[in-house]
């Protein structure tokens, strides 16, 4: 049995997390980690995420939730994941991280930390994404030069980060295919008279509204004809199950930093 623990265990994904968890073969929930302070601290991590008591209270202890697991799942925000890496790093133990709005220089940090353990960092732990951005690779290898990429990506109003981590990636993985370095083409934002579009540049789009779960666009638009590869996500329980896999995939691996496309061998 591996031991899961999952930080940031009340949050949107957290909860969906436990129950995923909880469904799964061959693993049991070992911990649950909350900010110091939440209201639902000490609380039964089962009722909070509305799958019945499991005897599992969330804590804030950081270093007596770690030493009692395998592997820590955790969904949180970029410094959070990152002193957590420190944290397991020094206990030995494996991390799989989904947070997003990592800087490069956060990125960075945790390639160094991950040089002491196996840990899985992705913006998207779902099949269908990871699927998107191996065709994406393909596809704008093919079309090449000729056709301008555009990237729309919506989420729901609580949302912190802009970009999405998802759509960040789609930029990163397109613009490689293309020989191009995607921190100097990447274009947020367009106003006023800004001039023609230039042939490198990879739109980025945001658009935060009520419940969207996320949705994502990549355009490539040429003269007559225009291709779009979409990902649309109905639930949040494939980011989750998708969690609880890396988390099973990560344990007994190699020290280093993988990547869901390692997860699902898509590479
Ligand atoms: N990789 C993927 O497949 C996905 C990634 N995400 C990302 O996961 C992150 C979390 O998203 P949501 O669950 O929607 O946010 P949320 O705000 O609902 O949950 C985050 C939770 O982390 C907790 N937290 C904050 N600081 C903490 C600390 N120091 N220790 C322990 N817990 C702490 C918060 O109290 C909160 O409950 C975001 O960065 C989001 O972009 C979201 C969905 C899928
Ligand atoms: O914050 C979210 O909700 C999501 N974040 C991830 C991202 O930033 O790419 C993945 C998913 O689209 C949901």
């Amino acid at each position: 049995m591996i031991k899961i623990a999952v930080c940031g265990a009340a949050g949107r994904m957290g909860q969906r997390i436990i129950n995923s968890v909880i469904e799964a073969e061959g693993v049991q929930l070992s911990g649950a980690l909350e900010r110091p302070g939440h209201p639902m601290t000490g609380q039964d991590v089962g009722l909070v995420a509305g799958c019945g008591a499991l005897g599992v209270n969330i804590s804030d202890d950081l270093n007596a939730v770690i030493a009692g697991c395998d592997v820590l799942i955790d969904f949180t925000a970029p410094k959070v994941s990152l002193k957590n890496l420190e944290a397991c790093a020094l206990k030995k133990k494996s991390i799989v991280i989904g947070s997003t709005g990592f800087t490069p220089e956060e990125r960075e940090l945790a390639v160094e930390l991950a040089r002491e353990i196996p840990a899985v960092l992705a913006p998207n732990m779902s099949v269908g994404v990871n699927v998107c951005l191996k065709a994406l690779k393909d596809v704008a290898k093919t079309l090449g030069d000729d056709f301008d990429v555009e990237i729309v990506e919506l989420h729901h109003n609580k949302k912190k980060d802009s970009p999405s981590g998802t759509a960040v990636r789609m930029g990163e993985v397109v613009a490689e295919a293309l020989g191009r370095d995607y921190n100097k083409v990447a274009n947020y934002h367009r106003e006023g008279i800004c001039g023609e579009r230039t042939k490198e540049e990879i739109g980025m789009q945001t658009v935060r509204g009520g419940d969207i779960i996320g949705e994502h666009t990549v355009y490539f638009i040429g003269m007559g004809e225009r291709i779009e590869i979409s990902h649309r996500a109905m639930t949040r329980d494939m980011f989750s199950r998708g969690s609880v896999r890396a988390a099973k995939w990560v344990v007994g691996k190699e020290p280093g930093l993988y990547d869901m496309q390692d997860v699902l061998g898509l590479k």
